[in-house]
């Protein structure tokens, strides 16, 4: 068990809703969609109501510092049969990659990345309860930006400060991206998963786990569970 799933969880019930298409850029065809994972109908571009208000006034401190540019949403809610889904894929997949590390390595490596498909309510995958997203970034071409590694990469340079002390000018210009998503985000309090620049989320057990370590506040309790 991770640390952040001790975390009490009050949902407050909000409702999921549609991130609007005219807004937001969606990753199209949907990644998980396109490898054949059960949403049996469910969309993955939904979140809870104040969730999307969070990342449409992160999109609007965005375009503050780069007019035009757009969030890009590869994921957001995933029923738990496609996060156990996408563990076994990923784990299957650097087994083919990697024949000669154990299993035991190769699970410990996805479960570094991937969150664990629970179905106790009291620890829910993030993005099964509506408040996680993995975002990117676009230019006012409408050009995705490279950010120094592709989404969902099981590698060191999916942590979101890989490339600080980079002193190559691309790589010093992945860092600018990254810390620009970053800023955007916690400008509306999203949290950032510490292994991954493209995850955040508001008020799930992570995000309560990420506020009470900056606060010192053991009272902080996360108001979204599994929908
Ligand atoms: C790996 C990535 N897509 C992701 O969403 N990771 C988090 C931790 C999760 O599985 O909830
Ligand atoms: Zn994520």
């Amino acid at each position: 068990m991770k640390s952040y799933q001790a975390i009490s969880i009050k949902d407050c019930g909000e409702a999921l809703v549609a991130i609007p298409q005219d807004t937001f850029i969606l990753e199209t065809p949907h990644p998980y969609k396109k490898l054949g994972a059960p949403y049996e109908g469910i969309s993955p571009y939904v979140l809870r109501e104040s969730v999307l208000k969070g990342l449409q006034q992160a999109q609007n401190e965005l375009q503050k510092w780069q007019p035009g540019w757009q969030i890009k949403v590869f994921d957001a809610y995933r029923p738990i049969a496609v996060q156990q889904f996408m563990v076994d894929y990923t784990f299957k997949s650097l087994c083919q990659q990697y024949p000669n590390q154990s299993e035991s390595a190769i699970a410990q490596q996805v479960s570094q990345f991937w969150a664990q498909p629970s179905n106790d309510p009291n620890t829910p995958p993030p993005h099964s309860t509506g408040a996680a997203i993995d975002i990117t970034l676009v230019n006012e071409k409408g050009e995705t930006l490279n950010l120094g590694g592709a989404i969902d990469e099981i590698s060191p340079r999916s942590y979101p400060d890989f490339y600080q002390d980079a002193t190559g000018k691309s790589e010093q210009i992945y860092h600018q991206r990254r810390e620009l998503l970053r800023h955007i985000m916690f400008s509306a309090d999203f949290r950032q998963h510490p292994k991954e620049w493209w995850h955040f989320s508001l008020g799930d057990q992570l995000w309560a786990w990420l506020k009470s370590q900056e606060t010192s506040n053991s009272n902080i309790v996360a108001y979204y569970g599994r929908v």
